[in-house]
């Protein structure tokens, strides 16, 4: 049995999917059957709880919990003061941030939040959204919604509030975006008690740096490839690296072989461009993590 614990909330719904193979990636193995809300790990110092994301920053707040995964957004909403600890850009389906946008149907007239006075506006997120409706100086009648939002336009409210990702929820009930309200994306916060105490903050440090290597590496590959002599710095320039390619003289000297850690996302473009510079034997690997 360990002795030290660290009781860290894990969020139940939208971001429970994403979470658990984040932390996966990032080394650890959690396992939790499909009705238990105390899921269990191969790291005997975590003790998991699973918590709403609209929940998790008041127990953070108040001790319960001594660190949490939960949307920034949820906990702007709360007004919870805790100390976020790390910015981890994911949401449900990918790896991007979230926007709260006020929408209405696309038939709708209304083309500015000043053209919502005196109306109904129904959202999950009250708070953020009375703060903005104040800030533009707009008095609506913002009522709370328990979720399937976007059904309520128009029959029942003038516009809605909502959590939007790829876009897809808003396109299948017509309805069009007037404003953004705050972007957000999932946060590892943690407790000011269980930040104070130096155990606790050293394994919510060690956990926060292996889930930002597994994300950076997410969207990252290493390149490999051999590069003749007369043609390496030709072969190197062009190619980005994290700091500077790692290049290596092989047994046969007039040969070199040149490694780089490179977005996925350029390596359509650059392996044509390699192999035209005269590189050989390229090959691609995918990363686990990256601690930069
Ligand atoms: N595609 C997404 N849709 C909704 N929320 C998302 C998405 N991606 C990330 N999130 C984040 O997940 C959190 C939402 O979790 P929350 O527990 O509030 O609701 P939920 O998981 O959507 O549950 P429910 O199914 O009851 O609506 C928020 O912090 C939100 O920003
Ligand atoms: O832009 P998208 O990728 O479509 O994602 C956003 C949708 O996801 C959430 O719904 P959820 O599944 O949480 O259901 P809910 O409306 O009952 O909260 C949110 O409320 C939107 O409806
Ligand atoms: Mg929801």
């Amino acid at each position: 049995m360990a002795s030290n614990k660290l009781v860290l909330g894990l969020p139940k719904g939208s971001l429970q999917e994403s979470t658990f193979e984040l932390f996966r990636r990032a080394g650890f193995k959690i396992k939790g059957t499909s009705r238990s809300y105390f899921p269990s790990s191969d790291d005997e110092e975590l003790d998991i709880r699973l918590i709403r994301a609209q929940e998790m920053s008041r127990y953070v707040e108040h001790g319960m919990l001594d660190a949490g995964l939960t949307g920034l957004d949820w906990v702007r909403e709360n007004g919870s003061d805790v100390v976020a600890v790390a910015d981890l850009v994911y949401a449900k389906q990918g790896m991007r941030p979230v926007r709260w946008v006020l929408a209405v149907p696309n038939d709708s007239p209304v083309r500015s939040v000043a053209d919502l006075q005196g109306k109904r506006i129904a959202t999950e997120a009250v708070g953020l959204t009375r703060k903005y409706f104040e800030a533009n100086g707009v008095e609506a009648d913002i009522e709370f919604s328990w979720g399937a939002t976007e059904a309520k336009v128009p029959e029942l409210v003038d516009a809605i509030v909502d959590v939007t990702e790829t876009g897809s929820s808003l396109r299948a009930n017509n309805l069009r975006i007037v404003d953004t309200l705050l972007e957000s994306h999932t946060q590892l916060i943690a407790g000011r008690d269980a930040w104070a105490d130096e155990w606790k903050k050293a394994k919510i440090g060690r956990i926060a740096l292996l889930l930002k290597a597994a994300l950076a590496a997410d969207s990252k590959v290493l390149l490999k490839l051999n590069a003749p002599g007369d043609r390496l710095t030709q072969i190197t320039e062009n190619i980005p690296s994290l700091h500077a390619p790692t290049i290596n003289n092989l047994a046969d000297e007039a040969w070199y072989s040149v490694e780089t850690v490179v977005d996925e996302s350029v390596v359509r473009e650059i392996i044509p461009d390699l192999k035209e510079a005269g590189a050989e034997g390229i090959i691609e690997l995918s990363l686990n993590k990256i601690v930069e």
